[in-house]
Order: structure tokens, then C-alpha cells, then sequence
């Protein structure tokens, strides 16, 4: 089956291994050669791991076949790693298709809208951690107040839920980190796709050592939540026959605990892999995102004189006025933000796997067949975008340029695309110009990093920067 590869270029491959002499290493390591690879093979090229035979694609026209061809909506294999059958980032595209359609209405504009005074209220309670920060005046890893931030953010706004007191949270944020990490760790080594074999593993104990935290914190929000609907339920049976109340938008936990399959509801396991995959998805992608930004606009300070200028015109002294119609008029602070999921899309890596033979340029790859995309070579690449791909310049999505310089549609996809893009773009979107904006007002950053510096960035889940996103602040 696996005789079509011949024809497709890549690194030397040996029998049983394939090419996993290359993946020996650490996790920098590692990445660092799926990206050299990535680079070095223009169009397409084929990696063997072991059973797996994987083709990588490189170039914008064969991503976009991919991705929006119904014969490729099957995620790749290592996405079962995340022990999500259920959720959608995983679920397989018969039961996936189900699934979205019931959720979509749970990311509408209205509930959208309404949620921007909880990113409010959460971005003000990070600015105000961070002050300590100046206090001491040392660099900082931004994270660790961005991914606390947004743990916040998708609590309150999907499961109706403010953990913003609770002393567990962070245990959360590291322990969905660490989960990450870990999966991720199982994807170029092929010792570890044998789950029996992981789960003799100490990162296998390791993983679920960080389950039982993340749980503890969760699995009460979940049943209290479920309790109190049943017993609306109960209370107000003709109630619920309204069509007013049955139209009212739902959040997202909601929307999951009362939806019915056949008549039925959904079973726990399902509510509870959909639930922490919008957690995970959700707080791990924006909290790194915003990471990178803030540590961007801290490097580049006359980028972030100008967004700053943008807020005063908007806001003038009054920062409690965010509202939808505001953030859309940030337009230099959007051109910011998608410039930085341009140089640092923290969705590196996605993978797709083939359900039928399918036509992808002018080959035919059969059924089964793992297709991965690198969304940060992508986004880099001099051909796409120019000699200074490498340079951080918000320019470059200037509205008024921007279309007519715009090159293939798929040369950009920090949020993926086809079908199976992300469900959350227009949510994290909100979030990310929310918090960016608040922090910007209050502090004046810096950072003694520099984009030359080696920034020892790999994959888990998320693009990881191992030198951390260090900023100074001082207030301004
Ligand atoms: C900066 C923010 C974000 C980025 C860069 C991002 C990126 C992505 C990407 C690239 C994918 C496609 C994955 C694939 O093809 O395998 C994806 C899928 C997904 N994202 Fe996001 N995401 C972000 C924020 C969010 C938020 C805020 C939520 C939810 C509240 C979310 C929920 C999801 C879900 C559920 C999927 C799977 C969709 C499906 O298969 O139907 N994401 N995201």
C-alpha cells in the first residue's frame, strides 16, 4: 500500500525504522529537523516512522487540497495521543461532523459579544498580578499570568464558572501544560505509539499524576452544572416547551448538557472529552499566543508606541468602555496580533489522515496515509513572504496593501483551515485584542530578548519558546 511514497522525494529511510534515526533527542531537537526538513523540500516529501508513513506538505496549493478535501478529514494518528476520542480537536470525522454542528451555535456572534466584559474583568485581574512583577524588577516569563488569564476567561465564559480565587488554578495551567508536553513527546518517537508500551512509561504516570489535578478543579464545575439543570429541568417542564427559552443562546457547557442524540443525552465520557478539549484548546493556544505578543511588542517599541497611541485614541482615559464596536476600530493592534501568529503560530503542527484515495497535485495517495502540515514553515517561507520573512513588521497586514499584495490563500492559516479550522478563532481573536490592550495601557514593556537570539522554540501541542517569554514592565 505504502508503494506510492516511492515516488514522492524524502530522508533516507531503513526497513522497520524508516527515518526515526532522525528523531533521537530532545524535544528542541527534534522539532529543530522536522522544521530543517520542512525547509529543505519546497513541495512535498515523505517521512517513515516505523508503521507510519507520513507525507508532509510544504506548499500552500497541496495545504489547501488537504485540508478542504472531504477524503482528509480524519485527524492524523498522534491526535489520539491526547486521550480525547470524543472532543473535537480528535473525534473522527463521522462523529465530528455530529458534534460541530450541535456546537457551532455556542460560538455565535451574540454569545461572542457577551463575553467581552469577562475578558475584561480577567485581563484587569492579570494586569494587576503582574504588578508585583515591577516590584521586583526582574524579567518575567509573561505565561505564566497569560495562561492563568485565559484558564479564567474560558471557565467563566464556557462553564459559567469564576476560578478566579480558587489556589488550584495554577495546578491546572501546569498540568494541562504538562499533558501537552507529554503527548506531544509521543509524535516523532515511535517506541511510544504502542500505548501499552507508553503506559510503562514514567511520562505515562506523569500524565496522569496531572489528569487527577486537573480533574479535581473541573469535575465539580461539571456536576454542579448538571445537577442544577436537571433540576430546572424538573421545576419547569412547560417552561422549556417555549420556543423563546429553547432559542436563547446557550455557552458552551451548557449547550453540551443539553443536547440530545436520538432522544438521548450525551453520555459523561463525551461531555467530559468535549469539555476539556474547549479548555485546553482554548486557555493553552490564546495564553501562548499572547505570550508571544506582548513579548513581540516589548522587542519592537515603536510598535507598541503605536498600538499604545491607538488605545488612547479609541479609549481616551476610560478603559472600562471595551465593547465589540471599540475593538474593531483597533484595526493597527489586529494588524499586530496577525503578524505575530504569522512569526509565532502557536498551532504549529497539524495532521490530517486520509478516510479514501484522494488526489493531492498529481499523485494519489491511497487510504490511511498521515498528512502533516508545519504552519510555522509556512508562514516563513522567503517565496510567500519576501526576503524578511524572518522580521516582525505589522505593515505587512496593512488593510490597505494587504489585498493587493495578498499571495495564495493558504500561504496563512494560524488558525488551520477547511472544515476542521478552529471553532474558537473569533473567540480568541476577542481575547487575545482584550488582553493585549490592557496590558499595553497599563505598562510600558521591554525585553533583553531579541528575535536573534537562540530561541530554543519546539512542539507540544502548542510552539513552546524555551527561553520564555521574558518581559520587564514598569507602569506607565
Ligand atoms: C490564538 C488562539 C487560537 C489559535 C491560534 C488556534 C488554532 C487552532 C488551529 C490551527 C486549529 C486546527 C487544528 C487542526 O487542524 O488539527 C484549531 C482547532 C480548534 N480550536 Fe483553536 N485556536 C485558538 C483559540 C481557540 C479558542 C479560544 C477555542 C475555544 C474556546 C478553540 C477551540 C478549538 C477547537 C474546538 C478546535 C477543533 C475544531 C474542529 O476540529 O472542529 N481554539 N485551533
Amino acid at each position: 500500500a505504502n508503494r506510492f511514497a516511492k515516488d514522492i522525494p524524502g530522508p533516507k529511510s531503513y526497513p522497520l525504522i524508516g527515518c526515526a534515526h532522525l528523531f533521537v533527542g530532545s524535544e528542541e531537537y527534534t522539532f529543530k529537523v522536522v522544521c530543517e526538513l520542512f525547509r529543505k523540500y519546497t513541495h512535498m516529501f515523505r517521512l517513515t516512522l516505523g508503521p507510519k508513513t507520513i507525507v508532509c506538505l510544504s506548499d500552500p496549493e497541496l495545504i489547501q487540497q488537504a485540508l478542504t478535501t472531504g477524503a482528509c478529514q480524519n485527524k492524523a494518528f498522534f491526535y489520539r495521543f491526547l486521550e480525547m476520542d470524543y472532543g473535537l480537536v480528535s473525534a473522527r470525522y463521522g462523529d465530528w461532523k455530529q458534534y460541530r454542528k450541535m456546537l457551532n451555535p455556542a460560538f455565535n456572534q451574540r454569545i461572542l459579544v457577551s463575553f467581552i466584559s469577562i475578558f475584561s474583568r480577567c485581563s484587569d485581574t492579570m494586569v494587576a498580578r503582574m504588578g508585583l512583577e515591577e516590584q521586583h524588577g526582574r524579567p518575567f516569563d509573561a505565561l505564566y499570568y497569560t495562561a492563568q488569564c485565559t484558564l479564567e476567561m474560558v471557565c467563566a465564559s464556557s462553564l459559567k464558572s469564576d476560578i478566579t480565587n480558587d489556589p488550584h488554578a495554577n495546578l491546572v495551567c501546569h498540568g494541562l501544560e504538562k499533558i501537552a508536553a507529554i503527548m506531544s513527546s509521543r509524535v516523532f518517537n515511535m517506541l511510544l505509539y504502542s500505548d501499552l508500551f507508553f503506559a510503562m512509561t514514567h511520562r505515562y504516570r506523569e500524565m496522569q499524576r496531572e489528569r487527577v489535578q486537573v480533574k479535581a478543579v473541573v469535575d465539580p464545575i461539571l456536576f454542579k452544572r448538571r445537577d442544577e439543570i436537571h433540576q430546572a429541568r424538573t421545576e419547569s417542564v412547560v417552561e422549556n416547551q417555549n420556543e423563546e427559552t429553547y432559542r436563547k443562546p446557550m455557552v458552551f457547557l451548557d449547550q453540551l448538557l443539553n443536547m440530545q442524540r436520538n432522544g438521548q443525552e450525551l453520555a459523561m465520557e463525551e461531555i467530559e472529552n468535549h469539555l476539556y478539549t474547549i479548555i485546553g484548546a482554548g486557555s493553552e493556544t490564546t495564553a501562548n499566543q499572547v505570550g508571544y505578543i506582548i513579548w513581540l511588542l516589548a522587542m519592537h517599541p515603536e510598535v507598541q508606541d503605536r498600538v499604545y497611541k491607538e488605545i488612547q485614541s479609541v479609549y481616551g482615559a476610560d478603559l472600562h468602555n471595551i465593547s465589540y464596536e471599540a475593538l474593531s476600530t483597533q484595526t493597527y493592534l489586529e494588524q499586530v496580533i496577525k503578524e505575530s501568529m504569522r512569526l509565532f503560530p502557536v498551532a504549529p503542527l497539524i495532521g490530517r489522515e486520509t478516510i479514501e484515495p484522494m488526489t493531492l497535485g498529481n499523485m494519489v495517495i491511497p487510504a490511511g496515509v498521515t498528512i502533516l502540515i508545519n504552519i510555522l514553515n509556512l508562514h516563513r517561507r522567503k517565496d510567500l513572504w519576501g526576503d524578511r520573512a524572518h522580521l516582525f513588521d505589522p505593515d505587512r497586514f496593512d488593510p490597505s496593501t494587504y489585498e493587493a499584495r495578498k499571495g495564495h490563500p493558504y500561504s496563512y492559516i494560524p488558525f488551520g483551515g477547511g472544515p476542521r479550522n478552529c471553532i474558537g478563532y473569533r473567540y480568541g481573536m476577542l481575547a487575545m485584542k482584550v488582553m493585549v490592550t490592557k496590558v499595553v495601557s497599563a505598562y510600558q514593556l521591554s525585553t533583553p530578548l531579541t528575535l536573534d537570539n537562540p530561541l530554543r522554540l519546539s512542539f507540544a501541542v502548542t510552539l513552546k519558546l524555551g527561553v520564555g517569554h521574558l518581559i520587564n514592565i514598569k507602569r506607565r
